[in-house]
């Protein structure tokens, strides 16, 4: 398992090996042990969670607020999404500062989303599998979300020649002047 810190040091790009053969390919896509050595984490995952999503569909920005904060390992295993953080704690110094990350079936990158961060994701392939584990349970009345476009973080998304398919509640997110952070 090989653990990349990204440009905010706390969200992390996680390679499981992959064991390939003639067959085709094995990967332990979870190990606890391995992933807690290597990052110093002490993580107890709750839910797996799966969407399916069309080309140009664009999820998020969305977090949960404490007490009900979840950090999320995401992957994609079919197809490819093009994968956003955003640090949303005021006390940070990178607050409204975000990263992202091209997560696709054939890389098998994961990304290591810790409580206090939004995240979502645009599709760049005609589908899209994407699957996570979080640590905390889904609780729909913790829920933030923050606009996907907002120009203050100026996430950089890739080139989708169509306009994104947001959910309504997405495309009215309130900008990160204006959205619940943490402290
Ligand atoms: C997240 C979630 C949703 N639901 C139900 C609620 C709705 O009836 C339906 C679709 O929910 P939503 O439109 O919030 O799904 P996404 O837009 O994919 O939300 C996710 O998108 C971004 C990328 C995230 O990181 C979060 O995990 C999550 O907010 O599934 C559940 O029953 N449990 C859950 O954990």
């Amino acid at each position: 398992m090989t653990i990349t810190p990204t440009a905010l040091p706390e969200v992390l790009i996680v390679e499981p090996k992959v064991f390939g053969d003639a067959r085709g390919f094995f990967t332990e896509s979870w190990n606890e042990e391995r992933f807690n050595q290597a990052t110093g984490n002490t993580l107890r995952f709750v839910q797996d969670n799966h969407s399916r999503s069309g080309r140009g569909v664009l999820r998020g920005l969305h977090y949960q607020l404490h007490p009900h904060a979840q950090g999320k390992l995401v992957r994609c295993v079919s197809g490819a999404v093009f994968d956003v953080a955003v640090d949303m704690r005021r006390s940070s110094a990178n607050f409204g500062r975000w990263v992202g990350v091209e997560l696709t079936a054939e890389n098998q990158k994961q990304l290591w989303i810790p409580p206090g961060f939004a995240h979502g994701f645009v599709v760049v392939s005609e589908t899209a599998d994407f699957l996570y584990k979080t640590t905390g349970y889904y609780a729909p009345q913790a829920e933030g979300c923050v606009r996907w476009d907002d120009p203050t973080i100026g996430i950089e998304w890739p080139e989708l020649g169509m306009a994104a398919l947001l959910a309504e509640k997405d495309a009215k997110a309130p900008l990160l002047a204006e959205a619940k952070t943490f402290d």
